[in-house]
């Protein structure tokens, strides 16, 4: 069976620079195109779908709609889940990675980025960018709602949405999509090619590019690969696990 993760296409923040995590910023101009773009490529490769996933962040969302609405798939079943929001950035969000670099330096702020047990320094509960604040998180658990998150905290949540919903309904022969963000799919795909941790930090998933898993029965990967028009993804983006295929 095949399963399509997709990143959102480019956002406005991904633009400027800047630590996104649950801030809940649109596509930009090049993100919306990015989305018809992986419209276009999914109906040249014969895809469909019978539910789609997604976060409650509007750049996955919108990333999703345009698919959909270009697919003629709107009908479909949408579950959006903020288990699949991108990693909380804590204290970062809204701070530009450059100048961040230029602070604290190159290696700390890689960390940051990149190591999967290092948290980002915590919001407070008072602190405007709480989500505790946000409607859009009542239904949450105080103790779900995050101040800051390694991508361990991050892969966690989002297993739990694989197994509680996603698992059932590829086992059940449904066609799913997956809309997501880089470190939730990250965290995904650490998990599904069972990564290390160090191979996981050099793992980057471009925007708007379709990464297609062909499962076999058990849902242990088979083969993946990226779908673009021209047959090539952005340079420098190529996860050295997925220039070639497993089998
Ligand atoms: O800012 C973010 O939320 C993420 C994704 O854009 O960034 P990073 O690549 O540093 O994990």
């Amino acid at each position: 069976m095949k399963l399509v993760l997709i990143r959102h296409g480019e956002s406005v923040w991904n633009l400027e620079n800047k630590f996104t995590g649950w801030t809940d910023v649109e596509l930009s101009e090049n993100g919306l195109r990015e989305a018809r773009m992986a419209a276009k490529v999914l109906l040249e490769n014969g895809l469909e779908f019978d539910i789609a996933y997604t976060s409650r962040l509007k750049r996955a969302i919108r990333t999703l709609w345009i698919i959909l609405h270009e697919m003629d798939l709107m009908w479909i079943p949408v579950h959006k889940s903020w288990k699949l929001n991108e990693r909380h950035y804590g204290a970062l969000q809204g701070l530009n990675k450059q100048k961040t670099a230029e602070i604290y330096g190159e290696e700390q702020v890689h960390k940051w980025r990149r190591y999967v047990e290092v948290r980002p320094p915590e919001l407070t509960k008072e602190d405007p960018r709480y989500p505790g604040h946000e409607f859009k998180y009542h239904d949450l658990k105080e103790e779900e709602l995050p101040l800051t998150e390694n991508l361990s905290d991050t892969e966690k949540r989002v297993l739990e949405e694989w197994h509680e919903h996603i698992v059932p309904d590829l086992l059940a022969g449904k066609r799913v999509i997956i809309a997501a963000h880089g470190n939730t799919l990250r965290a995904l795909v650490k998990y599904l090619d069972n990564i290390s941790s160090d191979g996981i930090a050099n793992l980057n998933i471009p925007t708007g590019t379709p990464l297609v898993y062909e499962l076999d029965d058990e849902l242990k990967p088979i083969r993946h690969y990226y779908l673009s028009l021209d047959g090539t993804i952005p340079e420098g983006e190529i996860p050295k696990h997925l220039e070639s295929s497993t089998d």
